[in-house]
């Protein structure tokens, strides 16, 4: 059947409406592969969601910003090979120039922060909703885009930044009704990883492609691990060293192994006790084994993940004080996380914590017969102009306007009729109550 013809009728659609109806759609109605549309019941739990992100954000004394989903394919150039620049979205525009659609947000705010240059006093709090994109081959069937929530800090060196991000995770989940029993936050930092490279003598550019590769333990086998460390040049003694460390999952024995009064282990402690004054502590834990996938992180690193570990991270983030040296400019400490749009709603309907957001508008207004359409349009006019929500109706019979009001949870209907008009009056009904008078149309509040 064509898709139009899905569309539902209501009985009440004029005769050629219905004939158009019959036609079958000429283009695929369905969005581009791995791209989802937002239809209104869809569109009204993405607002909620992102409501909450916002909310967050503000209670945190964060300012908003935002930058074009389309970007210039060198902010995205790394040679570290993260499956995120393998998958990059580029072409050419037709100016010749290498674009892309951004698979992530951090260097855009990153050449923001470099373009304000002196006009902006650090430490910067900087929060954002944009759409991401990746181009996977669809044999993996896997989403080409999502939206990611961005919070992050530029100029604040110490482990506070850190602090203040996880305290920001821990309010969205708590006001999501989710707890520490469901979620938990691993970190740790990748100054172990740089210790551990340290006490093999591996060189400082081999850095960044072990982290990667790190990276995808839990998701490769350690063989494989081993493989592609061993591929790089690190000995097998390096790669064993490697691989102990970051089993690691407590910090006094993380301390044994480096030594105390490594930076490392000092700013986890910070960091631990900190989470206690916030409050927050039961929601973290130490895990040597986070070192995250994108290659410019350069201190602590953390993701949040489902404890019954079923989903993939449900967000992640750390520091990064070395990012803005790769764009050419001088160093500002930064850190910041992304938390996608998705993972998140399949761990709410797996918890049966998905909100109901029922449809709900304030008043209908509808004239009961032609002549009273222009008293109709006044009446819904000055409403609006008092801030309801109002629904004029039309060409349509009462027992439809009536089903109509039930199903997008109306407040009152107004009811415009020849005799009432004529004495400066409308019918109001309260459709909770049954209740029913009438008002003068000027006093309508
Ligand atoms: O989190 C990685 C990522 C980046 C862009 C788009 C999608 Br879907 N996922």
């Amino acid at each position: 059947a064509s898709p139009t013809a899905a569309l539902a009728t209501d009985g009440d659609s004029s005769p050629a409406s219905s004939a158009s109806m019959a036609q079958p759609a000429v283009v695929d109605v369905n969005p581009p592969r791995g791209t989802r549309d937002f239809p209104p019941e869809e569109m009204r739990l993405r607002s909620w969601l992102f409501d909450n992100f916002r909310e967050v954000s503000r209670s945190m004394a964060f300012e908003e910003v935002d930058f074009p989903v389309l970007e210039s394919e060198a902010l995205f150039i790394r040679k570290a090979g993260e499956e995120i620049t393998q998958q990059l979205y580029n072409f050419e525009d037709k100016g010749g120039r290498r674009v892309v659609l951004r698979p992530e947000i951090t260097p855009s705010l990153a050449r923001l922060v470099i373009k304000q240059g002196k006009s902006v006093s650090l430490p910067l709090k900087w929060f954002t909703i944009g759409q991401c994109w990746r181009y996977e081959r669809m044999t993996r069937g896997r989403r080409r885009e999502h939206y990611q929530w961005n919070m992050d800090i530029f100029g604040m060196p110490k482990v506070r930044a850190e602090a203040e991000l996880i305290q920001a995770i821990v309010l969205l989940f708590e006001r999501l009704g989710i707890t520490s029993s469901d979620v938990g936050i691993r970190l740790s930092s990748r100054k172990v990883l740089q210790a551990v490279l340290d006490m093999y003598s591996v060189p400082q550019h081999l850095f960044t492609q072990v982290c990667v590769i790190v990276d995808k333990l839990g998701k490769l086998s350690r063989e494989e691990i081993e493989k592609e460390l061993i591929s790089t040049g690190l000995s097998s003694e390096a790669v064993q060293g490697i691989i102990e460390v970051l089993s690691l999952k407590s910090l006094s024995k993380l301390e044994e192994v480096l030594g105390s009064g490594v930076e490392a282990v000092a700013d986890l402690k910070k960091l631990f006790s900190l989470a206690e004054q916030y409050g927050y502590a039961d929601w973290i834990c130490f895990d040597a084994s986070v070192v995250r996938g994108l290659a410019y992180y350069t201190g602590i690193v953390f993701e949040a993940f489902d404890r019954e570990g079923e989903l993939r991270a449900i967000c992640g983030g750390g520091r990064y004080d070395r990012l803005l040296s790769t764009f050419g400019t001088e160093d500002v400490p930064a850190c910041g996380f992304g938390f996608g749009d998705a993972v998140i709603v399949e761990l709410l309907k797996e918890k049966g914590l998905l909100p109901d957001l029922p449809r709900q508008i304030d008043d209908i207004v509808f004239p009961l017969d032609e002549e009273l359409e222009g008293p109709a349009s006044s009446v819904a006019s000055s409403l609006r102009k008092k801030g309801r929500s109002v629904d004029l109706v039309e060409d349509k019979r009462l027992k439809w306007v009536f089903k109509h009001a039930e199903r997008i949870n109306a407040s009152r209907l107004i009811l415009v009729g020849k005799s009432e008009w004529e004495r400066g009056m409308v019918r109001v009904k309260i459709l909770s109550t049954r209740e029913e008078f009438e008002v003068k149309a000027g006093e309508l509040q």
